[in-house]
């Protein structure tokens, strides 16, 4: 890196070599955008993204070995002269199936383009693969080996027991080197590895995340960092619990010391000590004592209950990738989330997987085209999940949950207007259906879902709100919603809000427009839940 880097690599007494910032940052700058010395799309995707860049679509195979996928000609001559000449020419004359060249699993069509290329192989050199440890663990081994037996056949090189040893080494860099590069659409759709970025270690409270673009990888400060601070990030979820996270952490080799982990802080000690919580002052939460004092934070009973529910979703994850079911995929949130009722009870939102299992469910009232549950429980979500979970309100999945709530918006503000207005009022008999749709009959649904696609775009790094896929689908519900005719007062008063947000009249106005609205709604969403989810 250059002398006018924004970042350096320092040597880490106990890390290996780290990486600093040499300016500082506030949350939400860009501290760096990363091009990769290695990108491929996994296998699952391989036909669904293109091979140079990354971007979903319907890309077309390579003519020749039909192992590689473009979007156009130009990602396909990009690619050609990057990594694939050489690569297609050995993958066609090693392996004869299509279809295997295909299937080849993603660290070992890394390896062979490291192999083929000197520059890969030579921006593999210095890093930390963590060779011995690996050795000496029998399994891991073994399948370490296996695929670097099969790189050297693959990319028709050497086979001898020295190449295979180099081969191998170079697969447990590039798996201790790497990112899942993970897409909103496709999750998981690809393997990233840049030899800068790699020096980033982890933490548990990380003040720094990665989000991808196209081909490149953007380093944005989480927390504010200021000049010399180390950048860690986190390498796996760092909300799950602690012995699914030293779980993660162990293919890393390392134990991590980090104050979430050392004290086995839960979610609600994380965020009261957060350097982002102040931030939150024009979030859904702006009375940030909230954030500081949750209960869970102090109450011995509270804590002992995160600590004895607290689990990993992955089961959840896995069990639901299978079921196609609208009514089986009920049946399983319904008997996940009776199974955390100890949560439930005490209100304790925010920890895993209770978050996800909320966010599911939303999903699925929104599939089953209940958009007013759906909102309802959206709203709890990023009311007393997500703030907790990411104090920063630039945080992605922050941003990711404003964008599910004003979308469902935009479904419920078509059903409210279309809706002959009975204007009667709820009775207590009233079903909870009624009462949400009164409650939404009350709400300038348009105005709501309007300020908050603002608040996702003033969070956004200016220079990327083209670019980043969620501000992109942001900026066109808030055209359209621009669009509606007979609004000037609204957009009078909220253009006030843009323009000096934190003036008493504005503060007031955004508290009653979309913070006292989003909590009536987030107290439907538990009404929601009880009534059907919890029996
Ligand atoms: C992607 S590399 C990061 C750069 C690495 N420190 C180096 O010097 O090459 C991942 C490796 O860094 C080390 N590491 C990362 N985070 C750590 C942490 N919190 N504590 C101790 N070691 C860590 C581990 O050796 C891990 O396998």
């Amino acid at each position: 890196m250059s002398s006018s880097s924004p970042v350096e690599i320092r040597p880490h007494p106990s890390k290996g070599r780290a990486l600093h910032a040499t300016k500082s940052f506030p949350p939400g700058a860009v501290i760096f955008s990363f091009t990769p010395l290695l990108l491929l799309p996994t296998v699952a995707c391989l036909t669904s993204v293109c091979s140079h860049c990354l971007r979903p679509g319907e890309p077309r195979l390579c003519s020749r070995c039909h192992a590689a996928a473009y979007c156009d000609a130009t990602c396909q001559a990009a690619a050609w002269k990057a990594v694939h000449s050489r690569e297609c020419k050995a993958l066609t004359k090693t392996i004869r199936d299509e279809e295997r060249r295909r299937m080849l699993p993603t660290p070992t069509r890394a390896l062979i383009q490291a192999l083929l290329w000197g520059k890969i192989r030579d921006g593999l050199a210095d890093l930390e693969g963590h060779v011995l440890e690996k050795r000496a663990e029998g399994d891991e081994w073994r399948d370490i080996e296996m695929m670097a037996v099969a790189g050297c056949a693959f990319s028709g090189l050497g086979r001898g027991d020295q190449d295979v040893r180099m081969a191998a080494e170079m697969l447990c860099k590039i798996q201790n080197n790497s990112f899942q590069r993970f897409d909103s659409e496709l999750g998981v759709a690809g393997l990233y590895l840049e030899p800068t970025l790699a020096m980033a270690n982890h933490s548990c409270i990380p003040n720094a995340s990665v989000q991808f673009i196209g081909r490149n990888a953007l380093l944005i400060a989480e927390n504010p960092i200021r000049a010399g601070d180390e950048i860690e990030i986190a390498y796996t979820f760092y909300t799950d619990p602690l012995p699914k996270r030293r779980e993660a952490l162990a293919h890393y080799k390392f134990t991590c010391q980090c104050l979430r982990c050392r004290d086995n802080l839960n979610v609600y000690q994380v965020a009261a000590i957060s350097p982002c919580v102040n931030l939150n002052s024009q979030s859904l939460v702006p009375d940030v004592s909230k954030l500081r004092n949750h209960p869970a934070t102090s109450s011995a009973a509270k804590q002992a209950i995160v600590n004895q529910h607290s689990e990993s979703v992955e089961h959840i994850v896995d069990a639901l990738a299978v079921i196609e079911s609208l009514s089986e995929r009920r049946k399983l949130l319904k008997s996940e989330f009776i199974k955390k009722k100890a949560l439930v009870e005490e209100e304790l939102w925010a920890v895993t997987p209770l978050p996800d299992i909320l966010y599911r469910i939303s999903m699925l009232y929104s599939e089953e085209e209940n958009y007013a549950f759906a909102l309802a429980v959206a709203c709890l979500v990023a009311t007393a999940c997500d703030p907790y979970q990411y104090p920063s309100p630039y945080h992605p999945i922050r941003l990711a949950g404003l964008f599910t709530v004003a979308n469902l918006l935009s479904n419920t503000a078509a059903a409210t207007a279309s809706q002959t207005s009975s204007a009667v009022p709820v009775s207590n008999k009233a079903t909870l259906e009624q009462e949400i749709e009164e409650t939404l009959r009350e709400i300038d649904q348009a105005s709501l879902c309007q300020m908050l696609l603002i608040m996702i775009l003033r969070y956004t790094p200016d220079e990327y709100g083209t670019e980043i896929g969620l501000a992109v689908r942001a900026r066109a519900l808030l055209d359209d919603i621009e669009k509606l005719a007979g609004r000037e007062k609204e957009t009078s008063l909220i253009d006030e809000w843009r323009r000096d947000p934190s003036s008493e009249k504005s503060q007031a106005f955004f508290e009653f427009a979309v913070v006292k609205q989003v909590d009536a709604l987030a107290g439907l969403g538990k009404k929601v839940l009880r009534r059907d989810f919890e029996s």
